[in-house]
């Protein structure tokens, strides 16, 4: 394996990686530790013979889990670490390298991403404990949506709010909307053309891009604006917060909590806050199942249509994330409630296409794509960009 990068996204309770070899058709290997601190903590991925492996990790932190996802390379060092950090805020525009007063201002910048932040600062903490000799790099969810126009940046707002405190929209997905709008464009042959791009994950985001640049994108100043989330509300009234204060007593660390943890498809069913459960709840007539697969898909074609206002022309949408890629159900909602753009789908090819690339649509309208997401091939390239520049 050629100058590998490793690649870390460090979630509050699990940590994906992923070994890339550089060249055109790069090597790699790649896994998930999840549901860390627990006892049925695991360590899952593919080793280099390209095999399958489960290895229990019970009750291990990040620091354990980094440490055991480290024996599993099997020797290959990496040349450099890529780390994705959600928030860069107003001072990180672009890929930086990790040094104590990166680290000191990434901390500055938990508030904003509570659920993320504190999490990254995890794995960069142990994976420089790990490896101090070698250049570690954050890569920034934000750093796409640096192109945002001020009318899509802007909350209406008094103006020191965003000089003095830095309030206004950042986006985020960056290294998934700049890897999936790079891929069509290339997949398409159109450089040059609109694109909406549909993330949905855990977290799910819509991004307008034009011409290869972010120019809207439905999350705001947090990771909780926009579209109906796993666990987050997406957009409320702002009214609700002083609603819930007043009326109920709640305190902020509360509402946080609900708007966050507690909302979403698991709050709007009752039931989970993972797509492939609502679904087979919804086939067994399961009420709330239904509802929140119809708010969800509701919510994300009103916002995709909202978004084309940001584009002078729309040449298609992208659908991408777990969600994106494996639920065709839900593509044919979305799409369906944009008849009016032209929007239509191929059924025979939305239902055939499950976590591949292909084109989705029925040859007339936007064209219709899902696209596999690839947020730590965006990572590592951005990582060798970023130490192969005469200034780093
Ligand atoms: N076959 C499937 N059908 C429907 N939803 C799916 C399927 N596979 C995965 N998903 C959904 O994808 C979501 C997780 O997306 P993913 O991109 O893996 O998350 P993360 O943001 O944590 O990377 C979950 O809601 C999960 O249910
Ligand atoms: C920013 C964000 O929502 O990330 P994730 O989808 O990993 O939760
Ligand atoms: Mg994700």
């Amino acid at each position: 394996m050629q100058d590998p990068v490793l690649v870390i996204n460090c979630g509050s309770s699990s940590i994906k990686y992923a070994l890339i070899a550089s060249g055109d058709a790069p090597a790699r290997l790649a896994g998930l530790a999840e549901r860390l601190g627990g006892e049925d903590a695991r360590l899952t991925g593919t080793d280099s013979r390209g095999e399958r492996f489960a290895e229990p990790l019970a009750g291990a932190d990040h620091h354990a889990a980094m440490a055991a996802i480290l024996d599993r390379l099997e020797g290959l060092a990496p040349v450099a670490v890529g780390h994705r950090v959600v928030h860069g805020g107003e001072r990180f525009h672009d890929a930086t390298r990790l040094d104590d007063a990166v680290v000191r201002a990434l901390e500055g910048l938990s508030e904003l991403a509570p659920l993320h932040n504190p999490a990254n600062l995890e794995g960069i903490g142990a994976t420089r404990r790990l490896f101090p000799d070698l250049p570690q790099v954050a890569v920034f969810d934000t750093a796409f949506h640096q192109t945002l126009p001020p009318r899509a940046y802007r909350y209406a707002l008094p103006e020191p709010l965003y000089r003095r405190h830095g309030i206004r929209r950042y986006g985020f997905h960056g290294s998934s909307h700049a890897y999936v709008s790079r891929r069509v464009a290339t997949l398409s042959g159109r450089q040059d053309g609109g694109w909406l791009i549909a993330h949905l994950g855990n977290g799910c985001s819509a991004c307008a891009v034009w011409r290869g640049e972010s120019v809207d994108t439905s999350m705001g100043l947090t990771p909780l604006e926009g579209l109906v989330m796993g666990t987050r509300s997406g957009d409320v009234d702002p009214g609700l917060h002083a609603h819930l204060a007043r009326r109920l007593g709640w305190s902020l660390e509360r509402i946080d909590r609900l708007l966050n943890h507690e909302s979403g498809l698991l709050g709007l069913s009752g039931l989970s806050n993972d797509m492939r459960r609502l679904e087979q709840a919804a086939a067994e007539h399961h009420a709330g199942a239904w509802l929140a697969i119809e708010v969800f898909c509701y919510r994300l074609a009103k916002a995709l249509a909202a978004l084309t206002c940001a584009l002078p022309r729309l040449d298609g949408i992208v659908f991408t994330g777990g969600i994106g890629e494996h639920a065709p159900a839900v593509r044919a909602r979305v799409i369906h409630q944009l008849h009016h753009f032209g929007a239509r789908l191929d059924a025979g090819a939305n239902a055939a296409i499950d976590g591949t690339e292909g084109r989705v649509d029925a040859g007339q309208g936007p064209e219709l794509w899902v696209i596999p997401t690839d947020e730590e091939a965006w990572i590592a390239a951005e990582t060798r960009r970023l130490l192969e520049s005469p200034r780093s």
